[in-house]
């Protein structure tokens, strides 16, 4: 049996839309992946009940496809799904590190990035690669479709997870069709500097460019209390708030783990003055899949 831990991510950080994407150091999922003759699946933990052990329906069964790696897959569930915190992503991500290395198929952590993708087409009809990216990876990434860059980065977080389910599907559906110039030209220039601020390890920097102008206003309404949250992230001390993937975990950047703490708290008060529950991760910028 060989086991793989894949950790939560975060995509988009706001400007980088379906390509940026940065790995925490917790929470994880864990593979464990045994050789046999068709792929069966057996899900335990957190939102488990949720998941389909369909090999059809399951991140995980595409992977084992797609690398031609029929296996017996557990996963123990460590990231909610439909959280905003990469949980379809880390199984696929642990699958592929784990049957890459059970077949003895050789291909390098970059080259699983696109097999890991093909398990989130399963779930959202894309095969976007900015949440599996980091959770192979590690670090602060960008994925193109030829290709990926990772950068080693050194940025305090905090992700707030409220207790709403959002589906990537459906946070999908309402993003807009086009921009205007001047939002491409904002995008545009945001990316370029939370990218500056990865390369220095820079929260000012990251959280400058964290700004969004097209798709997070868009998915806000799907999240209560966004608004206050946001407000409160920024008093407490966040140098940049955002939505943690299609949401509805909320993304902060900090300065030093003093104000993660004051912004984790923050969080916290303003999602329960909307009525919400919500748990909170203080988390470093993290490694990428694990064989245990
Ligand atoms: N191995 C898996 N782990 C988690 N969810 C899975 C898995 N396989 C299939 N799913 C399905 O995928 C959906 C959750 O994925 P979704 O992309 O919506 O959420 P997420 O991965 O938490 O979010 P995000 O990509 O925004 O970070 C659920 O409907 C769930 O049943
Ligand atoms: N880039 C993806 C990440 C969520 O899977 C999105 O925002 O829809």
């Amino acid at each position: 049996m060989l086991r793989v831990r894949a950790p939560a991510t975060s995509a988009n950080l706001g400007s980088g839309f379906d390509t940026f994407g940065v790995a925490f150091d917790r929470p994880a999922d864990v593979v464990s992946v045994e050789k046999a003759d068709r792929t069966t699946i057996e899900v335990t933990g957190v939102g488990s009940q949720f998941i389909p052990e369909d090999p059809g329906k399951n991140t995980v069964g595409a992977v084992a496809e797609a690398l031609d790696a029929p296996a017996h897959i557990h996963i123990d569930k460590g990231i909610r799904p439909a959280s905003g915190l990469g949980s379809s992503a880390a199984s696929a991500a642990a699958a592929a590190v784990a049957l890459d290395e059970l077949y003895d198929r050789g291909y390098t952590r970059e080259e699983l990035v696109p097999i890991a993708a093909e398990g989130e087409a399963v779930v959202s009809g894309d095969a976007h690669a900015d949440n599996v990216a980091p959770s192979i990876l590690g670090g602060f990434t960008i994925a193109r479709d030829d290709g990926v860059t990772c950068i080693d980065a050194n940025v305090p977080l905090v992700a707030c997870l409220p207790e709403i389910v959002v589906s990537t599907r459906d946070a999908r559906r309402v993003v807009p069709d086009g921009a205007r110039l001047s939002e491409v030209v904002e995008t545009v220039r945001n990316a370029a500097t939370l990218t500056a601020g990865m390369a220095r390890s820079d929260p000012e920097l990251v959280g400058r460019g964290m700004d969004d102008p097209v798709v997070t206003p868009a998915r806000a309404r799907l999240i209560d209390g966004y608004d206050g949250v946001r407000e409160a992230a920024f008093d407490a001390g966040a140098t940049g708030v955002t939505i943690s993937g299609a949401g509805p975990a909320m993304l902060a950047a900090c300065r030093d783990e003093t104000d993660s703490r004051d912004v984790a708290l923050a969080m916290l008060d303003a999602f329960a003055d909307a009525g919400v529950e919500a748990r909170a991760f203080r988390t470093e910028i993290g490694d990428g899949a694990t064989v245990l």
